[in-house]
């Protein structure tokens, strides 16, 4: 394990932020911190960081106790939502801060920040000042500088969280294939169940300064531990008194099979390549998705009166995992 944070507590005045927090972050992986805003999430990785003191508690990095080390004696990287770069410095500098102030050798610093401009697609812009850079571009910057003095951990809080959606998209993946070829234990901050999902290989679910979950993407979505995380990392609906997920659900127009509910179409709403269709029963509204190809064959409308059961697929997993 890289990291081992054993009974964390952290106060604020009266408030709790994080409440006897323990987790151990794999090396070499890429964790996410996942969470709602205000449950603990920053400031568990500043303490991680050296940046908060836990009022109790300890922290391990590689083996070593970090409890009381500062910041600097960590060899960790971090990069914020908002990068403060030094704006009278190219981008060059910037990323040779690090290796500087080290007072590394002049041939070693420029080869070091060749490779790192190449790693963060930035080669061509070495030259220009940060305020010439893209929002994207920064961030980009903002890692080659944390990486250049090979921290053992990297630590990202919100690092996209500035930019606008398609920008995020583009640097989720950068960031996914950036991991897979340097491989440094990378801990990120999100609030964002879909950022987490698609480039974390484990999540750790925060809520109001407590574990709610440690997993991977897929345990996570498929066996989450409470409604909270299920709810938490994706669409969820009512069947009956059980939580599920709208697209783990089927609708029959024939006989009712045991355990479905039954009730009339209500709404009908095209996203993307799926349809939501809403059945109003007795009780609830249960929403279900499915497929174009499988709403067509089934020949519903607004009105129609319908079953709705866990598509047998999901009945079977859940009782091989009971
Ligand atoms: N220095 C501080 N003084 C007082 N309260 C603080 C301080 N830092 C954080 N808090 C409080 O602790 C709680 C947890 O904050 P934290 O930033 O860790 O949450 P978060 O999960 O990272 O949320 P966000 O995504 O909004 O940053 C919040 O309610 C916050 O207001």
């Amino acid at each position: 394990m890289s990291i081992e944070i054993s009974h964390v507590s952290k106060r604020f005045g009266s408030f709790v932020a994080l409440d006897d927090v323990s987790v151990s972050i794999p090396t070499g992986q890429l964790t996410a911190l996942l969470g709602p805003s205000g449950g603990g999430k920053s400031t568990l990785l500043r303490i991680i960081a050296g940046l908060e003191r836990a009022d109790t508690g300890r922290v391990r990095i590689e083996g070593v106790d970090a409890t009381d080390l500062p910041p600097r004696k960590r060899n960790v990287g971090f990069v914020f939502q908002h990068y403060a770069a030094f704006k009278h410095m190219s981008v060059r500098r910037n990323v040779a801060f690090g290796l500087e102030i080290r007072h590394r050798p002049k041939a070693e610093i420029r080869e070091r920040v060749d490779e790192l401009l190449r790693l963060v697609h930035l080669e061509q812009f070495g030259d220009r000042l940060p305020a010439q850079l893209s929002g994207g571009q920064r961030q980009r910057m903002a890692l080659a500088r944390a990486l250049a003095v090979e921290p053992t951990v990297l630590l990202l809080d919100e690092p996209f969280g500035a930019l606008d959606a398609k920008v995020r998209k583009e640097l989720r993946d950068w960031l996914r294939r950036l991991h897979d070829e340097v491989h440094v234990t990378t801990v990120f901050v999100t609030h964002d169940q879909e950022e987490a999902l698609e480039v974390a290989d484990e999540i750790v679910v925060v809520n109001e300064g407590r574990v709610e979950q440690i997993g991977t993407p897929d345990e996570l979505y498929d066996t989450p531990a409470n409604d909270f995380v299920m709810r938490f990392l994706g669409p969820v609906t009512q069947l009956g008194d059980r939580l599920v997920r709208p697209h783990d659900l089927v609708i029959g127009t024939g006989d009712a099979e045991p355990g479905a509910v039954t009730g009339r179409v209500t709404r009908v709403t095209r996203i993307g390549f799926e349809i939501r269709v809403e059945v109003t029963t007795e009780d609830q509204v249960v929403v279900v998705t499915l497929t174009r190809t499988r709403f067509r064959a089934l020949d519903v409308r607004e009105g129609s009166t319908v079953h709705v059961a866990l598509a047998p697929e999901v009945v079977a997993e859940t009782v091989e995992a009971a």
